[in-house]
């Protein structure tokens, strides 16, 4: 069998009497794009914030390529290949989209920060930051415009070319959907579509068409507890997700 890059075993968070993460267990394969869906308040951002290492757990565990990482700081994590989005990079909305993805192959590249204005100058610096361009397909005429002047879904992609400049082995993806348009709904799935088979995906998302149109494997998580996981057929086939879930939003 071929080894989980992410394995979450009988996680438990609590706070004060509720069980926000009840037992919880869980893997994201090689390559695969697992989906965890839910209402609000069933603990998805409970979920992440363990897996990125801002809350501790009070039992269980997290392995991440073999490392265990349950109590690991947020930077050893993301020194092992841990990447999140859409919640933790910093655009500078003064700079270009091509500086700011400069900038993030110069962070990772472990260059000094201080240095950071002369990122945009630096052939060593471009050249990967527009291969970073060009694999989430970002229009090449948008990418000297001004962060402060692009729209909510050329900024995703923005971030998500700076979270890939790090070489992330997995990609934690804390609603990739939120807050965009149809049509940028739609070219966010192309582009994650377009990674598979890099970076395996953990993927938080409201979105059902979405969900159902990238996900490999699907876990339902209600009141904490994963109540399936499955393709998403057998998710769509399933009950006891029909029941919590699915019928109530409509999908
Ligand atoms: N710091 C906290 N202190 C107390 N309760 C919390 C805390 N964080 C989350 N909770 C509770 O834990 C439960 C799970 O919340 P969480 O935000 O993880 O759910 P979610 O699935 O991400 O919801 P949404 O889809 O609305 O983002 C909720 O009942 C929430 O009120």
């Amino acid at each position: 069998m071929v080894e989980p890059i992410l394995k979450v075993s009988g996680l438990v968070k609590r706070f004060g009497g509720l069980t926000a993460t009840d037992n919880l267990s869980l893997d994201v394969r090689p390559g695969e794009i697992h989906a965890l869906i839910g209402p609000n308040g069933a603990g998805k951002s409970t979920l992440i914030g363990q897996l990125v290492g801002e809350i501790t757990p009070d039992a269980g565990s997290v392995m991440f390529l073999g490392h265990d990482v349950t109590r690991a700081s947020v930077p050893a994590r993301v020194k092992l290949g841990l990447g999140r989005s859409f919640q933790i990079v910093q655009l500078l909305d003064e700079e270009t989209a091509l500086a700011n993805v400069a900038l993030a192959v110069q962070a990772h590249a472990g260059h000094s920060f201080r240095f950071w204005r002369r990122a945009d100058a630096d052939e060593r610096l471009l050249a990967p930051a527009r291969a970073l361009l060009d694999q989430v397909d970002f229009p090449p005429a948008r990418r000297a415009a001004r962060v402060a002047d692009m729209s909510a879904g050329e900024r995703k992609v923005l971030e998500l070319a700076m979270v890939l400049a790090g070489g992330p082995r997995l990609l934690l993806l804390d609603e990739p959907m939120a807050g965009l348009g149809a049509g940028e709904s739609i070219r966010m799935t192309d582009t994650l579509r377009a990674l598979k088979g890099g970076p395996a995906m953990l993927l938080v998302e409201h979105d059902m068409e979405a969900v159902f149109a990238l996900a490999d494997r699907i876990t339902v998580l209600v009141y904490g507890r994963a109540i399936a996981t499955g393709t998403a057929e057998e998710i769509r086939a399933n009950p006891a997700v029909q029941e919590a879930y699915l019928a109530e939003e409509g999908a």
